[in-house]
């Protein structure tokens, strides 16, 4: 065979390869939660939007969950406070809360325009629409840490109504209490309450990391399967700290909750959405429940 023949046929394998996935995934629900840390630039931010929007024409339902922290935490400094954090939640008080929102809320109309410029119809929503994030205030190990709620309940119907209608949903993560206050969700914590009550087929997490780590400085420990249990054992021993705490948690309830796949990869890598869905790449730390560890490894 000659080596232009051979360049194509290279290439359709790399698409043939994506076909045991697509018929998987065809027609389910994919919860992308988008971290702050991996909003590096707009070109990043473009491949990332490419890569959930080829899922959608796929025949996949995505649901974009996205945070915003580094960007909350550049407002909080610019109007003179120093962020603060305890156990990988902000501390939020008023201010803090405008400031929340205010960054939140630009972080969502920007990714609706990303996704439009590509001809697909996105809509953005935060926790408060159509009563989808209940809150109850969080207390991090009894301390108050102001307006931070931790989800109670999800009210998926506005979701499933946007996915009905074609639309690819984007929220960004505040919710209300039962007075109508609203509070800053961990955007962790929301997209996993939301990959349960929507029953996703896969959560995938966009971050700064290329994974979990047993030791973060050191690249050689990076854990590529973890079962709920070993991510709980890991929390237990010490291994885990800052924005990686609040997330394991969240995926540890989220396996418990129905939700049988969860991926956390490097969201600086371009398409690593992509890759990881459609290829045989294992790239980052999957975490997955009981039946899908058995379905691996026999
Ligand atoms: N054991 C660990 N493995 C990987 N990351 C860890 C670990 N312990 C702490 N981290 C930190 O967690 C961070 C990711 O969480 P976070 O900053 O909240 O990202 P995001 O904005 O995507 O939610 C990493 O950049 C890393 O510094
Ligand atoms: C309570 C709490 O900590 N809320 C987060 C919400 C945004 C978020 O989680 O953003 P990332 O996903 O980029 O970290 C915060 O204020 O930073």
């Amino acid at each position: 065979m000659d080596k232009s023949m051979q360049k194509y046929l290279d290439k359709a394998e790399v698409l043939i390869e994506a076909l045991p996935y697509i018929q998987r995934f065809n027609r389910k629900i994919i919860v992308v939660k988008y971290g702050g840390s991996a909003m590096l630039d707009e070109e990043l931010e473009k491949r990332v939007i490419q890569d959930v929007v080829l899922l959608k024409l796929c025949g996949f339902k995505p649901i974009i969950v996205h945070g915003g922290g580094k960007e909350i935490s550049r407002w909080v400094k610019k109007v003179g406070k120093e962020p603060k954090f305890v156990n990988g939640f902000r501390v939020t008080d008023e201010e803090t809360m405008e400031i929340v929102e205010m960054v939140l809320s630009k972080v969502n109309k920007k990714l609706v325009q990303l996704v439009e410029e590509l001809g697909i119809k996105a809509i953005g929503i935060s926790g408060q629409d159509g009563g989808l994030l209940k809150v109850t205030r969080k207390y991090a190990d009894g301390e108050d840490i102001g307006y931070v709620g931790t989800v109670c309940d999800v009210e998926p119907k506005i979701l499933f109504d946007l996915i009905e209608k074609d639309f690819l949903p984007i929220v960004c993560s505040v919710g209300l209490d039962n007075d109508f206050q609203a509070y800053n969700v961990n955007a962790d914590e929301a997209a996993c309450k939301i990959a349960s009550a929507v029953n996703a087929e896969k959560l995938a997490f966009l971050t700064d990391i290329e994974g979990v780590y047993k030791n973060p400085d050191d690249p050689s420990t990076l854990i590529p399967e973890l079962s709920a249990e070993e991510a709980l054992g890991l929390i237990r021993d010490g291994y885990i700290e800052g924005g990686m705490l609040p997330k394991l948690k969240s995926c540890i309830h989220a396996l418990e909750n129905g939700v049988s796949r969860i991926h956390i990869m490097d969201g600086r890598i371009p398409h690593c959405l992509l890759l990881e869905i459609f290829t045989n790449k294992g790239i980052g730390t999957a975490i997955l429940n009981d039946q899908e560890c058995r379905y691996y490894h026999g």
